[in-house]
């Protein structure tokens, strides 16, 4: 792997208050990687820093090879693409590509058929042909984006920033282009750096997923590892594919205001407990149930079953009874919302291809079950 970009210890306060702290960060080269995390968590000021719009107040960054905090953001030679555009409004969408190339103070490019070439074969390249003399207001939300990544790519950098690019395009559109932007990124063979607020986008995006967690790196490996073994309850509950908890370890069981929940025999446990002990974040709480305890017992909407109230559970499962709420149909799925005994809703996903679940009678008494080897216990 050649890695592009190494953060070292990279820590921003605004007013005394931390942004970012601490962050170890070496990005390969020619990849996709994804940042997500909740509001505030520090995304956009990380990639302010590596652009250079910020300076880190600890460490070092370093591109492709040199260090380059301290440097103005002008000359780091690093791209990057925002959520508003801001396209210039007098300029077509050919103008508005060109623009930055004629102007950079390093190297700019001033003979006409140079540009003219490098202008159309980005324009190509982002799916723009037959669009260059229109002006940026007589075109699409979508197109707008495709003339500021364009106009970010002409300039050939090495490494792109993006952040929340699809947040202004409709639901349709966004998914269309996470597909483009993949294909136009492996196409160049640059490194893509893209923060975003949605899970869905960082797992499907990314070759790589960032979790940022208060600032901090929360886990830093393949979106399918993140996805599977979420490294605290805190990425858990950003990935939004999570029931979590609260409770204590004790001995074979985890001990919940539901009652001991008994874990899998020895070997088949999933524990994360080499994890710190998850702090309860401000105004969640209610999500994982009474604050007692200082484990969190994680398990997948998508691995519970609804069953029978009366039935009888396997050796290696738990069966729960909890209150059925409401359902949401979602197309290729079903999430159903159950109330337990001791208050918490938990979710539970249901994949309309293995069959239709069963009809489910509000404010009526089902079984949840899970394996006991589904669960993820940090304690
Ligand atoms: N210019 C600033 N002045 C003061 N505080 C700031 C400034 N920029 C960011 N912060 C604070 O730093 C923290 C991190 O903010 P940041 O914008 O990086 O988060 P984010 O993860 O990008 O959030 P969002 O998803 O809401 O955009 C927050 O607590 C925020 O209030």
């Amino acid at each position: 792997m050649t890695v592009v970009l190494t953060l070292n210890d990279v820590s921003k306060t605004y007013g005394g208050k931390p942004a970012v702290s601490g962050i170890d960060l070496a990005i390969a080269g020619d990849s996709y990687v994804s940042v997500l995390g909740a509001s505030g968590s520090g995304k956009t000021t990380l990639l302010r820093l590596i652009a250079g719009f910020e300076e880190p107040e600890t460490g070092s960054i370093v591109f492709e090879g040199e260090r380059i905090d301290g440097t103005p953001a002008h000359e780091r030679g690093i791209g990057f693409v925002f959520q508003n555009f801001a396209l210039f409004p007098h300029l077509d969408v050919a103008g508005n590509i060109a623009f930055g190339l004629v102007n950079r103070r390093r190297d700019p490019v001033r003979d006409k058929a140079e540009l003219d070439r490098r202008v159309a074969e980005v324009i190509r390249l982002v799916g723009l042909t037959g669009l260059e003399r229109r002006g940026v207001s007589q075109i699409s939300g979508g197109q707008r984006q495709r003339v500021a990544l364009a106009r970010t790519l002409v300039t050939r950098p090495r490494l792109v920033l993006l952040d929340e690019p699809l947040g202004a395009l409709d639901a349709h559109l966004r998914a269309r282009m996470r597909d483009e932007l993949r294909q136009i990124r492996r196409s160049l063979g640059v490194t893509f750096l893209h923060v975003t607020g949605s899970e869905t986008e960082a797992l499907t995006m990314g070759d790589r997923l960032i979790v940022l967690d208060d600032g901090r790196i929360g886990q830093f490996a393949a979106p399918a590892t993140v996805y599977a073994a979420p490294a605290s309850p805190a990425v858990a509950r950003y990935l939004n594919a999570y029931n979590l908890i609260r409770g204590s370890r004790s001995g074979a069981s985890f001990v919940s205001a539901l009652g001991p929940l008994p874990l899998a025999a020895s070997g088949d446990a999933r524990s994360a407990s080499s994890n710190p002990p998850p702090s309860a974040p401000s105004g969640t709480s209610s999500n994982l149930g009474p604050a007692a305890a200082d484990g969190v017992y994680a398990i997948r909407h998508d691995r519970i079953e609804v069953r029978a109230p009366e039935s009888v559970p396997g050796a290696d499962e738990i069966m729960v009874p909890a209150r059925f709420v409401a359902s949401e149909y979602g197309g290729a799925s079903m999430l159903s919302f159950f109330a337990l005994d001791t208050g918490q809703i938990v979710e539970v996903e249901e994949h309309l291809s293995r069959g239709m679940p069963l009809s489910l009678v509000p404010n009526s008494r089902y079984g949840l079950a899970w394996k006991r080897d589904a669960a993820i216990v940090y304690a």
